[in-house]
């Protein structure tokens, strides 16, 4: 029997299979069985870092993707048989917090032996991340500032706390490799990698830079929206992990986004055309003097407010009546009087702007776990990940700063594209 079935596209997808709570890939049985009509392997080439390249004998230690799309990682230690084991323990379990986590988590398609290169192996089945996208964008950020676990040795804890050493102090995280294609200016399109190498070498502002640069934002400022797509997954992230019982050592957050998706919303000016009109920063209000360049006196008049001039006569005369005059701030002024009255219902209009402000904030904190065809990020990397079970949970601290520190990072960058409204 096949395990898999024809799409209309003419690639095959793994069988799928209802849970209460998911809908997952489930391919019986799922472990120990070899392909029984193999399907064509090759390197994944969208691997930006991890563990690649060939070993004595020709065997290759890198991702590798099937013909369907499926990504298969190779279970080459000890640790990765407990990766699958952590994969099958959240993909199965209806524990409400592992559940949520499992949203944050690539697809799990089960363990199989596959033979690339005459060499047969077990392999952990995933769904693709980057699938679909024409320009896929992808930063690994392995989180926290311990990258090994509870039963490491001596040796690997030194190994470990000698690597990306000031980048995991000073932030939480640190950058193992990412490639990026560039849009706009005159490098548009470009593929840049960047590994682990590179990695190593990064700490402070640096970090900050690379991050700016991954989002194709070195010239100015980044998009609003994938933006507001990266923290809305983010902030989704960060209460899942608050809630969750696990422990994650040395997993990494993968950022993804396509940059084509990024070049059709913003181009060449990444500001003019991605800013969402209803955030427009209200405009500067005017003033009676505007070249008079002293403060205000705390005074209105029907032109607006009122700066004291130095050596300059009073603008009105207290003892002659100013003529009516129509400008926006005496039709301001009219509004905030009739909004005072009780005939205005000021309250409810401002029941309602916050009702509305919430219902924005509300949608993108309740992001669906569904990939954004701009940005989205997911938990890969469970090989020191560990599941809570004696019902005495605790927050994992080391994951969840990283992911504060990154929050905040981005929240800067935010902030920076409110500036740019106009
Ligand atoms: N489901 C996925 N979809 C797309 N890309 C993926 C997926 N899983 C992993 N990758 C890619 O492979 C890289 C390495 O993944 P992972 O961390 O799981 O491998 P590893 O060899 O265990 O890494 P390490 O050496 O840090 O232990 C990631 O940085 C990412 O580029
Ligand atoms: O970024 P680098 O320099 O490639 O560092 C490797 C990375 O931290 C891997 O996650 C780790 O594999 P584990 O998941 O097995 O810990 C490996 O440990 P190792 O040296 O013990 O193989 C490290 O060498």
């Amino acid at each position: 029997m096949s395990d898999v079935s024809n799409r209309s596209d003419g690639r095959k997808l793994p069988r799928r299979q209802r849970s209460i709570y998911q809908v997952h890939y489930g391919l019986e049985p799922r472990r120990g069985s070899v392909m029984a009509s193999p399907l064509p392997l090759r390197r994944f080439t969208r691997q930006v870092a991890g563990h690649s390249g060939d070993v004595a004998g020709g065997k290759y230690t890198g991702l590798l993707q099937c013909s369907d799309g499926t990504i298969l990682k190779p279970i080459l230690k000890e640790s990765q048989k407990r990766e699958a084991e952590f994969y099958e323990r959240i993909t199965s379990s209806n524990r409400p917090d592992l559940v949520q986590l499992r949203k944050f988590m690539p697809k799990y398609y089960g363990v199989r032996k596959f033979t690339y290169n005459g060499f047969e192996q077990d392999y952990i089945m995933l769904e693709d991340l980057t699938d679909g996208m024409l320009e896929p964008c992808v930063m690994d950020l392995k989180i926290g500032r311990i990258t090994y676990d509870p039963y490491a040795s001596v040796d690997k804890i030194k190994r470990e706390e000698s690597k990306y050493t000031r980048c995991k102090q000073q932030y939480g995280f640190c950058i193992p490799g990412y490639q990026v294609y560039r849009v706009g200016g005159p490098r548009d399109g470009e593929l840049v990698r960047a590994g682990k190498e590179q990695g190593k070498r990064l700490c402070g502002e640096q970090v900050v830079t690379v991050i700016r640069s991954f989002l194709n934002a070195s010239a100015g400022a980044a998009c609003r929206v994938l933006l507001l797509q990266l923290l809305a997954a983010l902030w989704e992230l960060q209460r899942c992990i608050s809630r969750a019982g696990v422990l994650l050592r040395s997993s990494s957050l993968l950022l993804v986004y396509d940059a084509s998706a990024l070049r059709a919303c913003c181009g060449d000016s990444s500001v003019a055309r991605c800013r969402p009109p209803q955030l427009a920063r209200r405009r500067s209000v005017p003033s009676v003097f505007p070249s008079g360049g002293s403060s205000f006196s705390g005074q209105l008049s029907p032109l607006g407010p009122v700066y004291p001039r130095l050596g300059a006569s009073p603008p009105v005369s207290p003892r002659t009546p100013s003529p009516p005059v129509r400008s926006s701030w005496s039709e301001a002024l009219a509004r905030l009087a009739t909004s005072h009255s009780f005939d205005n219902n000021y309250q409810e209009k401002l029941s309602r702007m916050k009702l509305e402000y919430r219902a924005r904030l509300d949608r993108l904190a309740n992001w669906s776990g569904e990939r954004h065809p701009c940005g989205s990020l997911r938990v890969v990397d469970f090989a020191h990940a560990f599941i809570q079970d004696d019902g005495n949970m605790r927050v994992d601290d080391n994951f969840k700063d990283g992911l504060d520190s990154l929050a905040d990072i981005l929240e800067a960058l935010l902030k920076d594209t409110d500036d740019l409204l106009s």
